[in-house]
């Protein structure tokens, strides 16, 4: 060291960009600051000990050991308390080196109180994040975007899936994913890397073998440069929803005690037919059919063995069509029958009269055989109509034409005459 030094140092330290301070390494007291020191810890002209800017005086005597120790360190951490009160987080570095004969600690500051903060509320909400996850009852999955493989689940999908979660963890999708669902699955994942957040509905199934339905809504992390790193799922069980769903959609458009298409249902498929027939030319017959004396089954046998009369029924007139066909209950003893792709007139009147015959044949019933008969309208289209309205209302007189002809047996429409056979 020259005779400068001392000065040089001095002028190093009033210029430093850093806060700077000397101090005896055996004391711990401050022999000297730079400005930028005594405006970071708010010092005024006074120099207290080092102990006393520490907010816990015994890492002070820590920080004094190991320095005194080492020579040196690199980094520590502490908590600094400042004039006004305020207690900052700062990282100390310091070298120590022998000055005009005494044992001087040259200590520098750096303020990391913002990034402090900034970690800890991170690592908070990192915590209350997974605590939300370990406490949700949604089942969670976090996906890499890049493999599929899985990352992680929380208790509520190891719940739902029925698996421990060191298993679940090990498996493919295809293990708990349902066959008729790799598709959507599939599509989904090729995606993943530009996903914006979606939903699809997918079949799972449990470790008990029962497959239940879940809606799976998908979101992408992304990191800074925007590339998908992970896939974040959230995994309801849809089960209830969907059957309920499906059984409100099956009452609306089915009969539930003959399990045929109701007559809302069977006014589509009639529209739907018409449609057609106006590209293909066809023909198509609307036939009407109503029990006769259906009345005295229910008068007699009770109305128990009448609905089981109307499963039968419903079972036969199905076994005389195609199934390209469609049968109906409209109510009551009442079924519409819709012949859709005739190639002749004449083919309603072949299924008719096997309607007819195959109707007649004895039901066994509790307290004996019962013989059933129908009378039948037949309206064909072109020929009758060639809308539903018309349609339905030539099988309607057809039908009563039938009945005032004798019952059992057909009619085919006929405006001038009722032709009953
Ligand atoms: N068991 C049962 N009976 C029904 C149901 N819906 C309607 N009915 C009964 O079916 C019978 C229909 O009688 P109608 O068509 O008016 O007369 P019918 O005795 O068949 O006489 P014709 O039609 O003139 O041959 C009535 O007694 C209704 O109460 C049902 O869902 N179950």
């Amino acid at each position: 060291m020259t005779s400068d030094t001392p000065s040089l140092l001095a002028d190093m330290a009033r210029y430093s960009p850093q806060p700077m301070l000397a101090v005896e390494a055996d004391s711990g007291n401050i022999v000297e600051l730079n400005q930028l020191a005594r405006d970071t810890l708010g010092l005024g002209s006074d120099a207290p000990a080092l102990r006393d800017l520490f907010d816990n005086p015994s890492l002070a005597r820590q920080f004094l050991l190991i320095a005194r120790n080492n020579g040196f360190i690199r980094q520590f951490e502490a908590r600094m308390r400042l004039s006004g009160g305020q207690r900052v987080w700062m990282i100390l570095a310091a070298r120590l080196m022998e000055l005009a004969g005494r044992n001087v600690l040259i200590v520098s500051l750096t303020d990391i109180h913002e990034r402090r903060l900034v970690e800890e509320a991170l690592r908070e909400s990192e915590t209350r994040h997974r605590r939300v996850l370990e406490t949700a009852n949604e089942g969670y999955a976090l996906f890499d975007a890049r493999t599929g493989e899985l990352l992680d689940v929380n208790p509520a999908l190891c719940e739902l899936l029925l698996y421990p979660r060191d298993e679940l963890l090990r498996m493919q999708p295809e293990d708990v994913v349902t066959e008729d669902s790799m598709a959507t699955l599939q599509s989904q994942r090729e995606r993943w890397s530009g996903s914006p957040n979606r939903k699809i509905e997918l079949g799972m199934r449990r470790a008990s073998g029962e497959r239940i339905t879940v809606e799976v809504s998908l979101a992408a992390i992304s990191d800074q440069d925007g590339r998908v790193t992970s896939v974040f799922a959230m995994i309801s069980d849809i089960t209830a929803r969907k059957l309920s769903e499906e059984r409100v959609l099956y009452l609306a458009f089915y009969d539930t005690l003959t399990a045929l298409p109701n007559r809302f249902l069977f006014t589509e498929h009639m529209e739907q037919a018409l449609r057609q027939r106006a590209r293909n030319k066809r023909q198509l017959a609307l036939m009407f059919i109503d029990l006769d004396d259906f009345k005295q089954v229910n008068d007699t046998l009770g109305h128990d063995a009448g609905d089981e009369m109307l499963k039968i029924v419903a079972k036969r007139l199905l076994s005389c069509v195609r199934n390209t066909d469609t049968v109906s209950r409209q109510g009551g003893d009442e079924f519409m029958v819709l012949l859709a792709n005739l190639v002749e007139a004449h083919d309603a009147v072949t299924v008719a009269e096997k309607m007819l015959a195959t109707l007649a044949e004895p039901i066994e019933l509790e307290g004996g055989n019962r013989l059933i008969r129908a009378s039948i309208g037949i309206a064909l289209c072109p020929e009758h109509g060639e809308t539903l309205a018309k349609l339905r209302r030539h099988a309607d007189i057809a039908m009563y034409q039938a009945k005032f002809g004798g019952k059992h047996r057909y009619a085919i429409y006929d405006a001038e005459s009722a032709s009953a056979n």
